[in-house]
């Protein structure tokens, strides 16, 4: 299911850890992947592995404790984290995304230094400052500003040192008169906001984050990112826990995706997201097959006994000339497998290929998927990421409500061409191109689900990451000046004025 040449493939506690862990000599060869120097790297990983023994019944455990030496076993083995290797350079922004219960928050603790490997090393080359659950590492019965002194002695700073911290840190948590309250009266977003500023004022070199800022209102969420911005700047290592897809692809540089302990992706986030879903439905692969009661061969063609419905389909567009499509052979087309892209091109609107614009001129972008076995609903969309690799736009026919057909059939080309006026500040874009599919009961609901039951149900079955890219420039004579809008983009709206005197 994954790539070829990948590898097959709450309360808050802080936690200091300052001392380095004896590291065998065959870890110290560990070469970075992207030939860092090895100064340049705060944490390395090697095989980490953690066995939990689960027993049935207390007693079995108290009975294992009192037999072991003879050899007696009662429980039995659960690793929770099995072979994870991965390295972190400083400054280094990285991601750990995985279903619940796939051993994050086992490995966060590892590299905290609160539970100890089973198996294999993990080093750290510096001070670590950890926010995990939610509440721990506080005192409930002390004030807020008991709490900062307990905790910023606990984070390794001397009286003097906290003292001097603590305005910026009661300023940055803003909550008013409640630093002088004991904190077991704080609401869960409260407490967030004073950890969260005192364990980004410790000057830690690594900081991890286990989901903390979910808690926080969306104010707070982005004056934590911005900080968080800050301390990457000044070469902080930052290890983001998150089931915010959204948050890890825009915030990390790069991520480790974990299913049921073992290490299934490791790489640029914007692709370990792409891993996530993938991951996450080959369940709905299953129900997508059972949800279709219609029998699959072996072939994977699929006997409809329904007869087959095609909705009307606008097929007057004009496919560019073969000399527009980008050489897209050495992409990778991440899939399940069920279909590939075979075409993609972007062209301005007299169909030219065109891969440099003015600010408001329409980009018209083609693609094409061919798939290799029946599918129901085909989805086509795009995503727009910035220089920063931030998303700026992502739109698919199922939100422009565009006509489809019901069934596809394998060996099928599905082409897709989307126009976009390109209301984008000036600057360099790429964008990816993507096929899902879903299937017609669902398809037909579609505008009665939450957005959350439909996306569960979509079935992604191939994207190409960086598939091609565009430059967005100043037009030549502004109207009503050269610069048209602040900002990422330019949103629709119209503004008055009135005078009153
Ligand atoms: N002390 C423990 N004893 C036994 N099993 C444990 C223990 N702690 C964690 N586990 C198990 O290890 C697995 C990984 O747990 P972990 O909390 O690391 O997952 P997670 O990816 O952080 O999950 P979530 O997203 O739900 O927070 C789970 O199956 C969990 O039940």
């Amino acid at each position: 299911m994954l790539t070829e040449g990948r590898i097959p493939e709450k309360r808050i506690k802080k936690r200091e850890q300052t001392g380095k862990q004896v590291v065998p000599p065959e870890m110290q060869s560990l070469s970075d992947e992207n030939s860092h120097s090895n100064g340049d790297i705060l944490l390395s990983a090697q095989d980490v592995s953690k066995c939990y023994h689960l027993y049935n019944r207390p007693l079995d455990r108290l009975k294992e404790q009192l037999l072991s030496s003879v050899g007696k076993r009662y429980g039995k083995e659960f690793w929770a984290l099995r072979g994870v290797s991965f390295q972190i350079r400083r400054g280094e922004t990285f991601g750990i995304i995985g279903k619940n219960g796939s051993g994050k928050s086992t490995l966060l603790q590892i590299i905290a230094g609160i539970l100890k490997p089973t198996d294999g090393f993990l080093q750290v080359n510096g001070k670590v400052a950890a926010l995990l659950e939610l509440g721990s590492g506080f005192n409930p019965d002390f004030t807020g500003r008991d709490n900062v002194y307990l905790n910023g002695s606990i984070l390794g700073l001397s009286r003097i040192e906290i003292e001097q911290r603590f305005q910026e840190i009661v300023d940055f948590a803003d909550i008013g008169p409640f630093i002088d309250q004991p904190v077991k009266s704080y609401s869960s977003g409260m407490f967030v906001r004073l950890a969260f500023a005192v364990a980004t004022s410790v000057n830690a070199e690594l900081l991890l984050i286990d989901e903390a800022l979910a808690v926080g209102d969306v104010f707070f969420r982005q004056k934590c990112y911005r900080r968080l911005e800050e301390l990457r700047r000044k070469g902080t290592s930052i290890i983001l826990v998150s089931h915010s897809m959204v948050d890890v692809e825009q915030f990390c540089e790069k991520a480790l995706l974990l299913d049921r302990g073992r290490q299934v992706y490791l790489g640029k986030s914007t692709e370990a997201v792409k891993h996530y879903y993938l991951l996450e439905q080959e369940q709905r692969v299953n129900e997508y097959m059972s949800r279709n009661n219609n029998e699959v061969s072996e072939s994977g063609t699929t006997e409809f006994n329904e007869p087959e419905v095609v909705e009307r389909m606008d097929e007057s567009f004009t496919w560019p000339v073969e000399s527009a499509f980008f050489d897209i052979e050495e992409k990778d087309n991440i899939g399940n497998g069920w279909a590939f892209c075979t075409r993609v091109a972007i062209c301005d609107q007299g169909g030219q290929p065109c891969q440099v614009f003015s600010q408001g001129q329409q980009g018209v972008f083609y693609y094409e998927f061919e798939i290799n076995r029946d599918i129901e609903v085909p989805i086509g969309g795009l995503v727009i990421h910035n220089d920063k690799g931030i998303i700026v736009h992502g739109k698919n026919t199922l939100q422009y409500g565009t006509s489809v057909p019901r069934k596809v059939r394998k060996g099928s080309r599905i082409r897709f061409c989307q126009a976009i006026r390109f209301d984008l500040a000036v600057g360099e874009y790429t964008f990816m191109v993507a096929l899902a599919a879903l299937d017609s009961a669902t398809y037909n609901r579609r505008g009665m689900m939450p957005h959350q039951d439909l996306e569960g149900s979509v079935l992604r079955l191939a994207n190409v990451q960086n598939a091609g890219s565009f430059a967005i420039v100043f037009k030549k004579q502004g109207d009503p000046v050269q610069l048209q809008h602040h900002g990422l983009c330019d949103l629709p709206g119209e503004c008055r004025v009135q005078i009153l005197s």
